[in-house]
C-alpha cells in the first residue's frame, strides 16, 4: 500500500500550554488534527468553567487563519472543585471532561488530589451527568518503584474509584504497561485508554542506554520492551477501548536538558507519520483509522470528523528537529527511524 485515506484524526490528550508556547505549538496540532482534548495543567491550573472558557478563547486565537481545529476543554480536579460548577460547565458546552492528577505525579500536578474521598461528590455528579474523568494513573508513594506506579495505581486507586462510582466514564490516559492494556480491555464501555505516539515507539532503553536522553523522558516513564509491544498490539487491534492521545507536551530545551529535566515529549509535528510507520510495521495500516479517528469520538459520544486526511508513502519526510517558539527552542520527538509516510 502506498496511499491511505482516513477520517481526520483527533488527539484525545494534548498539552498546548499558554502564551508564546501556545502560539507556536497550536498550529502544529491544528495542521493534522480535527479536535483535541486540552490538558488543564497550566500554572495556575484551569480549575473553573470560567477559566476553561477563557483558555479556550486563547487557543482559538492561536489557530492559523482558516483552521477548523476545535479544542475540547478539561477542568483540573482539585479537592476544592465544586460539583455544580463542573456540571454547569459541561451543560454549557465549555468543558468535555475533568482531569485527575494525583498530587505530585507529573508536571504541574501540585494542586492535584491527595485524598480521593474529598472528590467523591464531584465524581458522583460526573457519573450522573455522564462527564468523563481523564486520569493520570500513577501512584506517588515514595516506596513504589517508578516502573510499577501504573500497575499499583490500577489496584489501589482506579479500581476502587470505579467500584465506588459505578457508571463513571473513565479514560486511562497514556497507558504504558501490559497491566494498563489488560485492565482497559476488560473494563467494558465505561472505560477507555489513550496511548501516546512515543510509547508505541520507545522503551526504557531509549532513555538510558548510551547516555541519558532527556528528550525521551516523559511520564509515565517508558517501560520495558514487552510493555511497548503490548501497547502496539492494543493500538493496532482495532479494539474500541484504545484511542490516540499523543500527550504531546512541549518543554523548552533548557528545561529538558537539565540536571532536573522536565517530563514530556513533543510529538505534535510528526505524530501522524510516526503512527503510519508503527501501524505499517505491525501489518495493521487498515486499523490506523479506528485508533486515530474513530474510537476516540465513539467513547466521547461524538461523531467522527467529516473530512479526511491522506497519507502517501515515498522518500523520507524531513521534519525540522526543533520548533522555535517565543519561549525558546522545543525539540521535536525523534522516532529513531526514517518516516516515509507524508501527510498530503
Ligand atoms: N507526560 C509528561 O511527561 N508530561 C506532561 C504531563 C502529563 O501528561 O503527565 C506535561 O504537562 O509536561
Ligand atoms: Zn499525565
Ligand atoms: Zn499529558
Amino acid at each position: 500500500m502506498t496511499q491511505i485515506t482516513l477520517r481526520r484524526p483527533d488527539d484525545w490528550h494534548l498539552h498546548l500550554r499558554d502564551g508564546e508556547m501556545l502560539r507556536a505549538v497550536a498550529p502544529e496540532s491544528a495542521r493534522h488534527f480535527g479536535r483535541a482534548i486540552i490538558m488543564p495543567n497550566l500554572v495556575p491550573p484551569v480549575v473553573t468553567g470560567a477559566e476553561a472558557a477563557a483558555y479556550r478563547d486563547r487557543i482559538l486565537a492561536a489557530r492559523p487563519e482558516g483552521s477548523g481545529f476545535t479544542p475540547l476543554m478539561t477542568l483540573y480536579l482539585t479537592e476544592q472543585t465544586d460539583p455544580a460548577d463542573v456540571v454547569q460547565a459541561a451543560r454549557d458546552g465549555i468543558v468535555t471532561a475533568v482531569k485527575l492528577y494525583p498530587a505530585g505525579a507529573t508536571t504541574n500536578s501540585a494542586s492535584g488530589v491527595r485524598d480521593f474521598d474529598k472528590v467523591r461528590r464531584v465524581l458522583d455528579a460526573m457519573a450522573e451527568a455522564g462527564i468523563p474523568l481523564c486520569v493520570h494513573g500513577e501512584v506517588v508513594d515514595g516506596d513504589v518503584d517508578i516502573f510499577d506506579r501504573e500497575a499499583v495505581f490500577i489496584d489501589r486507586v482506579l479500581d476502587p474509584i470505579r467500584r465506588a462510582t459505578p457508571g463513571l466514564r473513565v479514560v486511562m490516559e497514556h497507558i504504558t504497561t501490559r497491566d494498563g492494556v489488560d485492565y482497559a480491555r476488560a473494563g467494558g464501555d465505561t472505560l477507555g485508554a489513550t496511548i501516546t505516539t512515543h510509547h508505541l515507539v520507545i522503551n526504557r532503553n531509549h532513555i538510558l542506554v548510551g547516555g541519558i536522553k532527556p528528550h525521551y523522558y516523559c511520564l509515565p516513564v517508558a517501560k520495558r520492551e514487552s510493555h511497548r509491544r503490548a501497547l502496539v498490539e492494543a493500538a493496532t487491534s482495532g479494539d474500541a477501548s484504545f484511542f490516540l492521545g499523543t500527550d504531546s507536551a512541549p518543554h523548552t530545551d533548557p528545561a529538558k536538558e537539565s540536571a532536573c529535566g522536565c517530563a514530556g515529549c513533543f510529538t505534535a509535528t510528526n505524530t501522524v507519520s510516526i503512527l503510519a510507520a508503527v501501524f505499517e510495521a505491525a501489518g495493521a495500516l487498515h486499523k490506523l483509522e479506528s485508533f486515530a479517528s474513530l474510537n476516540g469520538p465513539a467513547f466521547y459520544g461524538l461523531a467522527p470528523n467529516e473530512d479526511t486526511l491522506t497519507l502517501r508513502k515515498g522518500d523520507p519526510v524531513a521534519y525540522p528537529p526543533k520548533l522555535n517558539t517565543g519561549a525558546g527552542p522545543v525539540t521535536v520527538f525523534d522516532p529513531g527511524f526514517p518516516l516515509h509516510w507524508r501527510v498530503d
